[in-house]
């Protein structure tokens, strides 16, 4: 190997070591509000304006923003001699909490949650097990009841997941033609992003979202009415409760926070109540056949095991568990980001 080589293969060394300080500088600027402050300016700003506005000392925020600019999140031009500040596209169109695809909230989740408990991550190796009992004081059976013990965990959790939707929302609700599916019920399905997704895609169907009490509450005071009548919500546990009957059931990203038995309950459990003629939609992350990537499922895979024993799987694996859960005739579409599984009862 040449020197050129070695500084080539020392930089990603650089990059991997540094990754969780890139996280919290990204983070650091959303928290403050600089990306808030230039998409609402509409303009460039001085570091010195900025800091005034958001109320920091002039030095530190002169270090974030020069930092961001390296990460390729704001752009900087001289003019007399001053650097003037601005967002990117990536950040006018992600970072502000009013951006129209805006992440902010995910990151807020990652940067509280994710961030700390990653101190734990050697141990969920060591032990091949979650390690909620070391993140959360009072003993939780699951993640959730974990987070949700406080509304503000509710809330936080909700936001978060949301985030995604507003991205790959339709390219998901349209990988197949559901059109065919008229009552739909959403397990898991949070605050109803998805489920909104669905109705606008298929005006003439009703999605019932089945989630845990403390996220319906919270979702339905969030409602608008024009969505009323065709979404609706119940709540329950779908470990233990019955769940409603439906020509559809979309599980979004439920999955991956299980492990194979966990899942397998919910898939007898899914085919018992769909409707004949009805089928099954899960959108997840997937694996790769051989398993070398994609680096983001990778990484979530690690956050499942650290947060739930749940896991990222390849197509193979899910159509094992759908084939073994009564499930026929598997499609498989692999999009953007997620992907798309569809069974027939
Ligand atoms: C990873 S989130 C996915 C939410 C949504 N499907 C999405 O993709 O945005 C998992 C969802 O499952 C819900 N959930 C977890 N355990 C549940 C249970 N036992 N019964 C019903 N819902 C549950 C959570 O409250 C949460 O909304």
């Amino acid at each position: 190997m040449d020197s050129a080589e070695e500084n080539e293969m020392l930089k990603i060394l650089f990059q991997y070591q540094h990754g969780f300080i890139i996280s919290k500088i990204m983070f650091t600027a959303c928290e403050l509000g600089v990306f808030d402050l230039l998409l609402e300016s509409g303009d460039t700003l001085s570091s010195a304006a900025i800091a005034e506005r958001l109320g920091t000392c002039h030095l530190g925020m002169e270090r974030l923003l020069e930092a961001c600019v390296g990460l390729k999140l704001l752009r900087m031009e001289r003019k007399d001699n001053e650097g003037l500040y601005g967002n990117t596209d990536l950040s006018n169109l992600c970072l502000a909490k009013s951006s129209p695809k805006s992440q902010y909230c995910y990151m807020k989740l990652q940067s509280e949650q994710l961030y700390p408990n990653l101190q734990y991550l050697a141990d969920a190796v060591r032990e091949g097990n979650a390690q909620i009992q070391s993140m959360y004081v009072t003993p939780s059976k699951d993640i959730f009841e974990a987070m949700y013990s406080s509304e503000e965990g509710v809330q936080s959790f909700s936001n978060a997941m949301d985030t995604a939707w507003s991205i790959y929302g339709q390219e998901m609700m349209s990988a197949f033609d559901l059109s065919c599916f008229p009552a739909v019920c959403d397990l898991g399905g949070g605050s109803g992003a998805l489920a909104k997704e669905y109705i606008s895609l298929y005006p003439n169907a009703t999605v019932t979202i089945f989630d845990l009490p403390k996220v319906v509450k919270r979702a339905k005071k969030q409602f608008v009415t024009s969505e009323e009548c065709q979404i609706s919500f119940q709540e329950g546990d779908f470990l233990k409760d019955s769940i409603p009957e439906a020509d559809l059931y979309i599980l979004a990203r439920i999955f991956h926070d299980w492990d194979d038995d966990t899942c397998m309950q919910l898939l007898t459990k899914v085919h018992k109540a769909c409707k004949p003629g009805g089928g099954l939609l899960l959108v997840e992350l997937t694996l790769d056949e051989d398993r070398s990537g994609p680096l983001e499922a990778h990484i979530r895979s690690i956050m499942m095991l650290l947060f739930n024993n749940g896991r990222e799987r390849t197509f193979s694996e899910y159509n094992a568990l759908l084939s073994a859960g009564g499930f026929k005739e598997i499609q498989f579409k692999k999009k953007s980001f997620y992907s798309a599984i569809l069974g027939r009862k």
